[in-house]
Order: C-alpha cells, then structure tokens, then sequence
C-alpha cells in the first residue's frame, strides 16, 4: 500500500485532482488491496506512470520529451499472437515513415513474481550474429550470438548476412517460446553513406531506424510490468561510436580508416579518432538524407539542458548517472561533463529484470 499511496499522491499532484478525489481513490485501492492483495491502475494513471519513469531514468540523456510518451495500454493482451499484433502496431506508429514517435506498449503486470508475457528479445529490432566457433569469426551483430542460437533452437532461421533481422520471440504463461517474423513493411533500415568519401559509403554498412528496448521491467505504484517495450530515435553515437566502432561489435574502424587512407601503425596519429569522426558524420548525414529522426550527441546534451531547467522551475530534483549521460564521443564538449548529477533512482522507474527467483 505504501507504494501505492505515494504513486497516487504524486498522480493526484501533478495531474492537480483534489485532496477529496484522492482520498476516494486511496480508499478504494486500499480496499481491492484487502480483497484480492493486488490493485489496478487506471489507463490514464498507467500512461501518467510510464511518463514518469522516462523521466526518472537517470541514465537517460532524451528526457525533455517525457510527457510526450504515447502509451499503448495492452493488459488484456495474453497470447503470442496478440502480442505481435500489438507490436506491429507499436513499430507502425513508431517509424511513422521515417518522423519517429516515442511510443511504449505495456503488458500484464508480473503475479505473484511470475510474468503473464516475456518477451524474450533484448531490442525488437536487431541483427542476427552467426559465430564459426572453430575459427571465432562472426557475421553480423556480435552481441546477438547467443540470441541468435537461441532463435535457431526455436526453428528460425536466418540468410547468414551481416544484416538479418532477428525475429520476435514470446513466451506465455503455460506455453513454450513463439517466434515471429517481423513483416518487411514495418522494419525501416538506413544505409550508411559517407557526403564526400566514397570509400565509406563502398563499406555498405547500414543500421534499422527505431530502437525498441524491450528487455526492461517497468514498475509503478508497486506493480511490476515485465513486458513493457518502449522506443525512441537513436542518437548518432549509439550508431556512429558504439554498434558499428566496437571492437565487440562491428568493429568498423580499420576498415573506415583504410577507406581514407589513414597511417594506423601509430596510435599518434589519431587514425581512431578522424575514423569514428567520419563514421558519425555519415551515420548523422544517411539518417538526415532518409528522413529519419535521428538527435546529434551536441543537440541532445542541450535538449537535456532545458529538461534540467524545467524540472528544477518545477521543484523537481534531477536525477541523472553522469557516466551513462555523457556521450561516447566527444563528452568533454557537451555541457553533461562539466556538471554533477545525483544518482539516485526515484520510482516510477524502468530496471533491469530481476534475476529468476532463486
Ligand atoms: C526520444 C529519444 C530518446 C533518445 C535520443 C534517448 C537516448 C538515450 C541514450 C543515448 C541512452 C544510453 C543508451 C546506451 O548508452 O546504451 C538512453 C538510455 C535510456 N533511456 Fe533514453 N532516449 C530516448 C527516449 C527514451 C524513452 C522513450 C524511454 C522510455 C520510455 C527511455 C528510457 C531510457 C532508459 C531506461 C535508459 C537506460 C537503459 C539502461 O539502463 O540500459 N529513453 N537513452
Ligand atoms: N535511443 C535509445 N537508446 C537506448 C536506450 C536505452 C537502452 C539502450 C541500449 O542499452 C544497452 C544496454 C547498455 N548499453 C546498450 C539504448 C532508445 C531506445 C529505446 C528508447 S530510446
């Protein structure tokens, strides 16, 4: 009940109801509570509490757009089917051609620690990665070996390319894992071209559009949503200096440093450092040229600026994990580095999935 009535106060709060209506409502809470040892949250307290988990997630540098959060409230959604049903339409309003939408789709709350639907895939969309365990070469995304194997066991299968698109993998309670395909319409992918170095642009790299983290459990008021997969436009470094520059990843550095004829005997020369210039300058340039909704690392820190400002003119802490807030590249020239943030993690909020009950 105590996360409950706190939940509710800061609804009743910010969404300026009256002390009457809140206490009706804590009082009818508190006696569901007494009857069935669980209570429900209105649509409209659910949407208001996603919202604010966006905005309470510290380690996230997109937040000025918090209340802009569209909801998609699917908790009478139980089956695998329905739930790629609702999916398909959450990446359809998502990708919106190209203009992103922040949008999340929230499933069954967990009962009695058990979760009705688990979606099994860490991002909806993401590429496949095959490993030849004899010589440990790998194609596609390294840090979907294990998923990919995992799919493979399920009766997928993928065309062995650098750029297969992982399918969706369910699990409901009672039911062995489903997977499937997403349909060609719904998963938009950019190609990677360089303005002036065609060298870059003859890598065909290329990378999908919208981010969907769907591997994040969403708590509010109490209740845990297990399933909760939300999405947003990537920032050009996500792409640029982490997924295709990793070493762990694509590792796309040498290779776009020999496209500009770069001396990487030495580190002095700081052949690393002009390649993943020039990689985040054609990640930035494709997203632009296709029409999709992409924030530079700059553009973002400032928008993070005016989110501090309006949440401290409304007499709300800011919470914020400096280490994660700064970009990959470049940190020192963004204003996020030369500032302090208080860590601490306020709920509603999103976490990582417990470890299985032990
Ligand atoms: C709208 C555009 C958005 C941008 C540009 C953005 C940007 C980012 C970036 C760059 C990170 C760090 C990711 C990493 O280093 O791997 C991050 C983390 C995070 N974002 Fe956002 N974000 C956006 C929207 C959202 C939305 C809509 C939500 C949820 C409703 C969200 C929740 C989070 C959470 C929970 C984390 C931490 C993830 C973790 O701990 O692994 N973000 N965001
Ligand atoms: N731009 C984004 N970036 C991310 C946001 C949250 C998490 C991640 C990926 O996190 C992985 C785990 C730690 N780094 C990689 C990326 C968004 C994804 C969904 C909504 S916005």
């Amino acid at each position: 009940m105590a996360e409950a009535s706190k939940f509710l106060r800061l609804f009743a709060k910010e969404q300026q109801h009256t002390e009457h209506w809140l206490g009706q409502r804590l009082a009818n809470v508190a006696e569901e509570l007494d009857e069935t040892g669980a209570y429900r949250l209105t649509t409209e307290e659910l949407a208001f509490g996603a919202r604010v988990a966006w905005r309470n997630a510290t380690r996230c540098i997109g937040r000025l757009y918090w209340k802009s959060l569209h909801v998609f409230d699917r908790r009478e959604t139980t089956t695998a089917e329905g739930v790629f049903e609702a999916l398909c339409e959450h990446l359809s309003f998502a990708t919106n051609g190209g203009n992103i939408r922040s949008a999340i789709s929230i499933f069954p709350e967990a009962r009695r620690g058990k979760a009705p639907v688990t979606i099994h895939n860490h991002q909806l969309i993401r590429y496949a990665g095959y490993k030849d365990d004899a010589t440990g070469l790998v194609i596609g995304d390294p840090a979907s070996v294990g998923f990919t194997r995992f799919c493979e066991a399920l009766g997928w299968k993928g065309n062995g390319t650098a750029h297969d698109i992982l399918p969706l993998v369910v699990e409901t309670a009672g039911h062995p894992p489903a997977w499937f395909e997403w349909p060609e319409a719904i998963t938009l992918e950019v190609p990677i071209e360089h303005p002036t170095e065609p060298g870059i642009t003859a890598l065909g790299m290329k990378w999908y559009a919208v981010p969907v983290i769907s591997d994040m459990r969403l708590e509010i008021g109490g209740i845990s949503y297990p399933a909760a997969p939300f999405n947003g436009w990537y920032m050009g470094t996500e792409v640029g200096a982490r997924n295709l520059a990793d070493a762990g990843r694509y590792d796309m550095l040498p290779k776009v440093a020999a496209a500009l004829g770069l001396d990487t005997a030495h580190h002095f020369t700081l052949w690393k450092d002009r390649a993943l210039l020039e990689l985040n300058t054609a990640v930035l340039h494709s997203f632009r040229e296709n029409g999709v909704k992409m924030v530079d690392h700059h553009t973002a820190a400032e928008q993070h600026e005016h989110f501090e400002r309006i949440e401290c003119r409304h007499g709300r802490k800011v919470t914020g994990e400096w280490a994660w807030l700064i970009p990959p590249m470049s940190p020192a020239a963004t204003s996020i580095f030369h500032k302090e943030y208080d860590a601490t993690v306020l709920k509603p909020n999103f976490f990582y999935p417990e470890k299985e009950a032990r």
